[in-house]
C-alpha cells in the first residue's frame, strides 16, 4: 500500500522560492520544525527542509513502484516558480533495508519507504542561498504561499545566532547487540557456507546503543561531520513526531517523546541519474588511516594489493556493472582506486553508464539495492543469512537515502556511517563483507573502525 498524505485530498502543488542571504545551516536546522530533512552531497546543493507539505509512504516489496507512482501524482500538477534549478520541487527520503522491515525499536516511524516534500526549504548553492515555501492541496493557492514566503523570509533573516558548535555530548554507557563469541561464531558459520559453495559473500553488521550524557544536538553533529567528511553524503531523515506508546493516545506526554533522527555521513553513492547519465560507486574493501602520509600511502598500497580485499571489492564492482547492463548502452569503470576518509580507506571503483532509454531513478535504485557492498552474493541467500544471523533490525541502515524530482532524476546514497538518535540515546550501525578468507577478529576490528565516524562525534 502506498499513501500520499497531504493537507487535503487533491494534490495541486504550489512552490515559490526567493534568493536570501545565506542563513547559518545550524541556525536554520536548530529552529526547524519536525520532520527535518538534510541532504548534502559532493557537487550538489545542500538542502535543509522543515516540516512536510506532503509525505509519501510505502511498505512491502512493491515500495519502489509505489513511491514512484505517488511522486508522479504529486508532481503532476505544479505551479512552480523556483528561480534556480536546485530549488525545484524534490522529494527527500529513503527506504528500509529489508522489504519486510519490522519497524521495531529504534525504528518506530520508519516505514518501508518514506519521502517528504518539505513545507519550507533552504537550499545552499555555489551562487547563494534560496528560500522555498511549498504547499499541496486544493487550498494551495499562490497568493497564500507568497505571503508565507514573505513571513518565512523575515523569520529566517532574524534567526538567533547558533553560537559555537558544541562539543560531543559524551557517552556514559554502551550496549552491543552482538557479543564477541556470537560474532566469531557468525563469521565462522558464514565462512563455512562460503567454502561449501552456498554463498560468495555476505555483509554482517552490528549495532551499538549508546547512552549520551546530554541530548544530542543533530545540527552540531551534522556540521562537524561536514567538516570531517567533505567528500561524503550527509543526510538527516526524521519521522513525524509520534505519540508515546506508553501513554494514552490523548496524553500530553505524547508531545514529550524525543524526536527520532536518522543521520550520517556516508562515502557510498548508490546511484545518481541525470538525463541518461548514471553514476554509481563500487565501494568495498577497508583499511585504516596511518599516522603519517607515508604510512597512509603504505596502507593504501597494501589494500590495493590485498587478495582478500580485492576479491571482496571485485564481487561488488562486477555485480554493479552487471545490474546496470540491461539498462545501459554503455557502462564504464576505470581501474579500482582508494577513497581516503578521515577514519578509513576503501577500495573504490566509480562506475558510469549511459542509459539506452529514459528511466526513473527508482528503477535503478530497485535494481541495485542492496549491492554486495551491504548485502552479498547470491543476493537472496545473502539476505536470508543476514536475517537469520543479525539479532537486530537494520531498519534504514545500509539502505537507499536521497531525493527524486519531477523528471525522475535523483541521487541516492547508501545509508552507512549512520545512527538513529532519540534524545540522549543513539544506536550506531556498522558492517563488514565476509568472504572465504575472513577472520572473525579482523572483521570485528573493522566494525569498530567504522563506528569511529559517528562515535568521534558522540564521545568526549
Ligand atoms: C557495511 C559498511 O560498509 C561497507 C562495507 C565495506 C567493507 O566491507 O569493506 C566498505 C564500505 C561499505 O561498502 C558499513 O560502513 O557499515
Amino acid at each position: 500500500m502506498a499513501s500520499l498524505r497531504t493537507d487535503e485530498a487533491e494534490t495541486h502543488l504550489v512552490s515559490r522560492s526567493v534568493p536570501v542571504s545565506a542563513p547559518s545551516f545550524r541556525a536554520v536546522l536548530d529552529a526547524a520544525e519536525a520532520p527535518r530533512t538534510v541532504w548534502s552531497a559532493p557537487d550538489e546543493a545542500t538542502v535543509v527542509g522543515e516540516g512536510a507539505a506532503a509525505t509519501v509512504t510505502a511498505d512491502g516489496p512493491n515500495r519502489f513502484d509505489r513511491v514512484r507512482e505517488a511522486a508522479e501524482e504529486l508532481f503532476s500538477s505544479g505551479d512552480v516558480h523556483a528561480g534556480t534549478e536546485a530549488a525545484r520541487p524534490r522529494l527527500f527520503g529513503g527506504f528500509a533495508f529489508h522489504a519486510d522491515s519490522a519497524h521495531g525499536p529504534p525504528w518506530e516511524g520508519f516505514p518501508g519507504a518514506r519521502f517528504v516534500f518539505p513545507r519550507v526549504q533552504v537550499t545552499y548553492t555555489d551562487d547563494g542561498a534560496w528560500l522555498t515555501v511549498n504547499a499541496v492541496g486544493p487550498d494551495a493557492d499562490s497568493e497564500a504561499v507568497e505571503e508565507r514566503l514573505d513571513r518565512e523570509r523575515e523569520r529566517i533573516a532574524s534567526l538567533p545566532d547558533a553560537g559555537p558548535v558544541a562539543d560531543p555530548p559524551g557517552v556514559v554507557d554502551r550496549r552491543r547487540t552482538t557479543a564477541r563469541d556470537d560474532w566469531n561464531a557468525s563469521v565462522d558459520a558464514a565462512v563455512d557456507r562460503i567454502r561449501a559453495g552456498d554463498l560468495l559473500k555476505v555483509v554482517l553488521a552490528q549495532a551499538l546503543e549508546v547512552d549520551l550524557e546530554a541530548p544530542l544536538s543533530v545540527p552540531d553533529v551534522l556540521e562537524r561531520l561536514g567538516d570531517a567528511y567533505p567528500e561524503c553524503y550527509r543526510f538527516l531523515v526524521e519521522p513525524e513526531p509520534e505519540p508515546d506508546p506508553e501513554s494514552g493516545p490523548e496524553s500530553d506526554a505524547a508531545a514529550d517523546r524525543p524526536q527520532a533522527s536518522f543521520f550520517g555521513a556516508t562515502p557510498e553513492r548508490l546511484v545518481s541519474l541525470r538525463g541518461r547519465t548514471v553514476e554509481t560507486d563500487a565501494l568495498a574493501g577497508t583499511t585504516g588511516r596511518g599516522e603519517t602520509p607515508a604510512e597512509d600511502e603504505w596502507l593504501a598500497q597494501e589494500l590495493l594489493n590485498d587478495e582478500k580485499n580485492v576479491h571482496e571489492h571485485e564481487l561488488v564492482a562486477e555485480t554493479v556493472r552487471e545490474q546496470l547492463a540491461p539498462f545501459a548502452s554503455s557502462v564504464n569503470a576505470p581501474e579500482r582506486r582508494v577513497k581516503r576518509l578521515a577514519t578509513v580507506q576503501h577500495l573504490w571503483t566509480p562506475v558510469t553508464a549511459t542509459l539506452s532509454e529514459n528511466e526513473h531513478v527508482l528503477s535503478l535504485v530497485e535494481a541495485l539495492h542492496p549491492t554486495p557492498a551491504v548485502g552479498g552474493l547470491p543476493p537472496e541467500t545473502a539476505l536470508e543469512t543476514i536475517r537469520d544471523t543479525e539479532p537486530f533490525d537494520r531498519g534504514w541502515y545500509a539502505a537507499p537515502v536521497g531525493w527524486i524530482d519531477a523528471a525522475g532524476y535523483g541521487t541516492f546514497a547508501v545509508a552507512l556511517r549512520s545512527a538513529v538518535a532519540r534524545g540522549d540515546v543513539a544506536t550506531l550501525f556498522a558492517g563488514v563483507g565476509v568472504v572465504e578468507d575472513s577472520d572473525p577478529d579482523r572483521e570485528w576490528d573493522e566494525v569498530q573502525l567504522k563506528y569511529r565516524a559517528l562515535l568521534d562525534e558522540l564521545e568526549r
